[in-house]
């Protein structure tokens, strides 16, 4: 066993994060996310990402017919004006059927202008959609892979941070969609426009390439600035966003108001968010000073141009009508090239934002069910065995727990004693496979724990920490989750709470189990301790595992509760097997054998009576307790 390689390196991230990507060509290898990127947007829906694309086309050869129509009718104009206008009468015209090409050009590019803001907003509509579909899907699957990893992964701050850079990509990239699809809808038109220029003036292309070029360099290098900056300061965002949820949680003003921490809080907001601030503020003003050189470049580039077709149209080279469509081509594909190029190099900036996703959904878990695995053995004849089991923390110098050997019977109550960071949560957590050991083995019926199957083995198994969760739902589903399959089995449900007597509690309820439990949520009532962890213990009975883990989750509880939770517990679970941790002797003493745990090893085993005997570590600590109550 063991085998688990702590800290950096192991998913090519860790403390050892390589830094943000900064050369030209990191930057254009993240345009390697793009189509797996568009395979994504592609699975979300088919019929959507069809219908923008060839709306899209569509909306892309428009501009280039409409300006060709309108040199069509600035020709048509020039010709009217030389033929001249007898007597300037219009119905004369009209009748005359002088005006009908002009009539008919005019209401074709009325025509096309119709069409093109229509298509437009189609075009919105389906990307907004398509956006949304797409922000959704990649959430579930945010939540699917994180509840595929490791407790261990959770407690990796450095994951914490990939995960949060991953949720804001999710909200941003419905926009990286449509950009993309813009920049090829941008591509056929500009394609477009440069045939109708190439045929009249190719020089013309390369003078507009040579405007543009700085400008393009510009936008990619402040894009991949911007983004070293938010890879850089992404733990500094995720403590704002902790100040800022103790500064503003229910749960918290509590504690916060009366140690008075609010200026505190807000004033480690202001200097972190200022440091930020001027962070970006530096980005931002060398984009706007470049940019702004850059693109006085373009224009220069553009009224040589122009100056150029003008003498050749003097020349009588060019009709006016070429001029006009010349000129507004030249103009055009300036600005197009440019929202191409800046796209493009916002792209990349955005491809890039995409590893964290990807590389996300890359980090794999490490403790699996085997290929072919046992089902959890009914009735558990042994039990578990620990044989020198050994366990340490990611990144942590000492062993939590080592050298271990003892055997949890099937059908004991065992109960686990030992001052704080003994190890007695460690261990339970190795039990459940949560972790797995670095040394030793664990034995369940004879077979490793790794044999068995994982979710079976968590589902046969019923732990309720410590620092169980306090769920915002109604109290009758903050009793459910502890089988959330028989959510709908109202009397499992009532069952459960009576045994941990937090029927009691439910009764006082204005609306009974239906009660919205918790302040976040509008109409929800708070518990104390005590009576959360009723709840609590309920989810145990809930759960009706052959094993029960209770992991001094009574800790809240008055002494009579504390005394009937544990005479019930002892009665209810007879023929269960179960674990008690426990500060309280008068608990501790109920249990069929105790183990203590002095720094994660054993230091003595027996009933209450033997280990009393013994005049151990345990007959002291009992009579300090003890000694508390005379
Ligand atoms: N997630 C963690 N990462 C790193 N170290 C941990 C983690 N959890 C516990 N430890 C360390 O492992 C040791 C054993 O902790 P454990 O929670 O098992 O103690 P415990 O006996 O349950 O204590 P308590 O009575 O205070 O609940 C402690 O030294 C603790 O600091």
């Amino acid at each position: 066993m063991g085998g688990r390689t702590h800290g950096g390196g192991r998913r090519g991230g860790g403390p050892h994060e390589p830094p943000p990507p900064q050369s030209l060509r990191e930057r254009f290898a993240a345009l390697r996310n793009v189509p797996p990127f568009l395979a994504s947007i592609w699975q979300t829906s088919r019929s959507l990402t069809l219908a923008s694309v060839a709306l899209r086309l569509l909306r892309a050869l428009l501009p280039v017919a409409t300006l060709y129509v309108g040199k069509l009718i600035v020709d048509e104009v020039v010709r009217l004006v030389r033929v001249g206008v007898p007597h300037g009468d219009l119905s004369a015209w009209l009748h005359g059927g002088e005006l009908a090409h002009l009539a008919l050009l005019l209401g074709l590019e009325f025509a096309l202008a119709v069409l093109a803001d229509l298509l437009g907003r189609v075009v919105a509509m389906v990307d907004s959609l398509l956006g949304e579909l797409y922000a959704n899907t990649t959430s579930i699957r945010l939540m699917e892979h994180a509840a595929s990893l490791d407790l261990e992964d959770f407690e990796d701050a450095d994951l914490q941070d990939q995960l949060d850079r991953a949720r804001r990509q999710v909200a941003g990239r419905g926009s990286l969609l449509s950009q993309l699809l813009q920049q090829a809808q941008d591509i056929v038109t500009l394609l477009s426009f440069a045939v109708g220029l190439a045929v009249y003036a190719p020089w013309l292309i390369a003078l507009l390439a040579v405007a543009l070029v700085p400008a393009f360099l510009g936008e990619f290098h402040f894009n991949a600035q911007s983004y070293a900056v938010n890879y850089q300061w992404t733990p500094e965002r995720r403590e704002l966003d902790y100040l800022r949820m103790v500064g503003a949680s229910a749960s918290n003003a509590k504690e916060v108001k009366s140690f008075g921490l609010n200026p505190f809080l807000i004033d480690r907001y202001r200097v972190l968010s200022q440091a930020m601030y001027r962070a970006n503020r530096v980005i931002a003003l060398r984009r706007a000073g470049w940019g702004g050189l850059f693109t006085t470049i373009g224009t220069i580039g553009y009224y040589a141009a122009y100056a150029i077709i003008a003498w050749r149209t003097v020349r009588g080279d060019f009709s006016i009508g070429d001029l006009t469509f010349l000129s507004t081509s030249f103009r055009r594909l300036r600005t197009l090239m440019e929202t191409l190029l800046v796209g493009f190099s916002q792209v990349a900036g955005q491809a890039l934002y995409l590893d964290d996703l990807f590389s996300f959904f890359r980090i794999q878990p490490e403790i699996l069910s085997p290929p072919n695995p046992r089902p959890f053995p009914r009735p558990m004849r042994e039990g578990f065995v620990f044989e020198d089991v050994g366990f340490r923390y990611p990144d942590a110098e000492r062993w939590a727990v080592r050298h271990l050997n003892f055997t949890l019977r099937a059908g004991e109550v065992l109960a686990l004693v030992g001052e704080n960071g003994a190890g007695k949560t460690t261990l339970v957590k190795l039990l459940s496979r949560l972790y797995d050991p670095d040394e030793g083995r664990i034995l369940l019926d004879g077979h490793p724990l790794t044999e068995y199957d994982l979710e079976d083995l968590r589902l046969n198994i019923g732990v309720i920490f410590q620092d169980f969760v306090r769920y915002y739902f109604n109290a009758a589903d903050n009793i459910a989750v502890g089988r959330i399959e028989a959510r709908e089995d109202r009397a499992r449900i009532a069952d459960a709470a009576r045994r941990s007597m937090a029927d009691e509690v439910i009764a006082r309820l204005p609306k009974g189990y239906a009660q919205m439990l918790g302040k976040l949520f509008k109409g929800g009532v708070d518990l104390s301790g005590g009576e959360w962890q009723k709840i609590a213990i309920a989810r145990a009975y809930m759960r009706d595992a052959p094993l029960l883990v209770l992991d001094e989750p009574t800790a809240a509880l008055d002494a009579r509760s504390e005394y009937e939770v544990f005479q019930r517990f002892k009665e209810l679970s007879a023929g269960k097997t179960a674990v008690i941790i426990s500060h309280r002797f008068s608990t501790v003493r109920m249990a069929d054998r105790i183990i203590v745990l002095q720094h994660g090893a054993i230091e003595e085993v027996g009933t209450h009576e033997q280990l009393v005997a013994a005049g151990g570590h345990y007959a002291e600590l009992f009579e300090l307790q003890a000694a508390g109550y005379r």
